[in-house]
């Protein structure tokens, strides 16, 4: 009989007395496993072989896995310092026994959850006590994670397995495996003889215009074959998230503002009341420009009412901090360290015209800053930038905005701390719970601009604003524990093809 080529291959290559898998038979014969699958299932459809299918399941050890294969489980840990302290006797207070353990960090938890499960002791009004019958050394799940470790087999029940799975210190992958076995009708072919037909596998112009298609054999397509998986590209999870917060914004009545990335240190910092000797305002935290240096526009007037306001303070008891300034100081051009550049150049009037409240305005843009990079900071980062213009804000309605801005993401429960902005009176810090470790962590600043700021800018009544963290906000509602995960060169290509944008 006359098959086609990959179909000769695996046939011969596959045995009647034992069933050889895809990937044996890929090795074999040299092609593709995702082929040897196709040919193994057409070859099956002719009766020629059987193909049996089962899932297996490979365990892996996670980072955190393998360190405690070495250093031991953390509850084993302190069960063991625990009974050096003489806890099997005595109860002894928990903070000398984890700090004789060694236990640190996020370690010092795992340890109290698991300890009083596995029997090791009790944990009491900040006082713990050892089982003396305890034995670590009959402990399932470090046995099970040193027998891991040392030769890649799994000791111990499927409970213990599904245990070490949820405290995400072994990964499960499963994967099919089909097994391929010649059958008796496939031998019979095989003694009589099996040759190869040329088969094709596209139609191409030559084969057209030749004619030759009307002779050639076409290879069949087999729609159930395992195939090679392809990553499509997708939108980045922080741009997603960025159109969904400007939706959420435009939805709340917010209209977008727009502006330079290389802004004067005008509009970046004096139209803030930002005292030129503010430290803020040294070489170490902003990004200077070399070419050009300074601005070549701004508005006279609007000049002098800022370097009044800086020199004398404002209002009748004319309050401020009388700090010298510098024209020349605030024309120079730097990438903005906030967007609140955007803000004071849309209240001033310069971008489009005066604006009469109630109004509200927004931007989502990339903020610079001279940081040190770690976890929870970029040098270059996103700001969610907003401001309120209207008769009598309170607090009420700045915390209010925030709670339903918020609650649109699913984050419910934002706290606040007072704060400090040399612009706003009062100030206010917010934080949202990280998802998965609990952590507080810093999503925003706002507050109530002040008057000292706000006339000069010609705006006479109240404006509350804030700039919040898109990244951060990222962190929350995607559980990337490391902003470096979100972008830059570390990202993790692997969470940034699944990442979701939640709401
Ligand atoms: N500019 C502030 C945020 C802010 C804007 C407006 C008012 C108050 C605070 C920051 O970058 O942290």
């Amino acid at each position: 009989m006359q098959l086609p080529a990959q179909q000769v291959a695996v046939l011969e290559a596959a045995s009647a007395d034992e069933a050889t898998s895809v990937d044996a038979l890929a090795a074999a014969t040299d092609l593709p496993p995702e082929t040897v699958t196709g040919a193994a299932f057409e070859l099956e459809e002719d009766g020629l072989v059987a193909v049996a299918e089962r899932v297996d399941e490979t365990v892996a050890l996670t980072e955190e896995g393998r360190e405690y294969a070495t250093d031991g489980l953390p509850e084993v840990r302190l069960y063991e310092t625990a009974l050096e302290a003489g806890a099997d006797a005595d109860p002894v207070s928990m903070g000398q026994v984890i700090g004789a353990s060694g236990l640190e960090g996020a370690q010092v938890d795992i340890a109290l959850s698991n300890y009083a499960r596995k029997g090791y002791g009790t944990i009491d009004s900040g006082e713990i006590t050892a089982d003396p019958d305890a034995d670590p050394a009959a402990d399932a799940e470090a046995n099970a994670l040193e027998s891991l470790a040392a030769d890649g087999v799994l000791e111990g029940s499927e409970d213990v397995l599904d245990q070490l799975e949820r405290r995400g210190l072994v990964e499960i992958t499963e994967s099919t495996v089909r097994e391929v076995t010649l059958t008796d009708q496939g031998v019979t072919e095989l003694m009589a003889g099996v040759e190869t037909a040329e088969t094709v596998g596209e139609v191409t112009p030559e084969l057209l215009t030749s004619g030759e298609w009307e002779d050639v054999e076409f290879a069949e397509y087999n729609v159930e074959a395992d195939a090679e998986t392809v990553e499509g590209g997708r939108i980045h999870v922080l741009r997603e998230m960025s159109e969904r917060v400007k939706d959420v914004l435009v939805g709340m009545g917010f209209e977008e503002m727009d502006g330079p990335h290389a802004d004067a240190d005008f509009w970046i910092n004096d139209c803030l009341f930002m005292p030129q000797d503010h430290p803020a305002r040294t070489h170490w935290d902003r990004f200077a420009l070399e070419q050009p240096t300074h601005i070549d526009e701004l508005p006279e007037d609007l000049v002098e009412r800022v370097e009044r306001a800086h020199r004398e303070g404002v209002g009748d008891d004319g309050e401020g901090y009388h700090s010298p300034w510098d024209e020349d100081f605030a024309r120079a051009l730097a990438l903005r360290g906030h967007t609140t550049s955007l803000s004071t150049r849309y209240l001033s009037g310069t971008e489009i015209g005066e604006i009469e409240p109630p109004a509200r305005y927004f931007s989502v843009e990339k903020a610079y800053r001279n940081d040190t990079l770690d976890a929870t900071h970029l040098l270059e980062f996103y700001q969610i930038e907003g401001w309120v213009m209207a008769e009598d804000l309170s607090v009420r309605d700045l915390m209010g905005t925030f709670e339903e801005f918020y609650a649109q993401f699913g984050i419910e429960d934002i706290q606040f701390k007072p704060h400090y902005n040399p612009y706003t009176e009062p100030s206010f810090e917010l934080f949202g719970t990280h998802p998965t470790t609990g952590e507080l962590i810093e999503i925003g600043n706002s507050g109530i601009f002040r008057e000292e700021m706000l006339e000069p800018l010609g705006v006479d009544c109240d404006v509350m604003a804030w700039g919040l963290a898109l990244e951060r906000l990222a962190m929350l509602t995607t559980g990337a524990e490391d902003i470096r995960d979100l972008h830059g060169t570390l990202a993790d290509l692997e969470f940034l093809r699944n990442a979701e944008v939640t709401y």
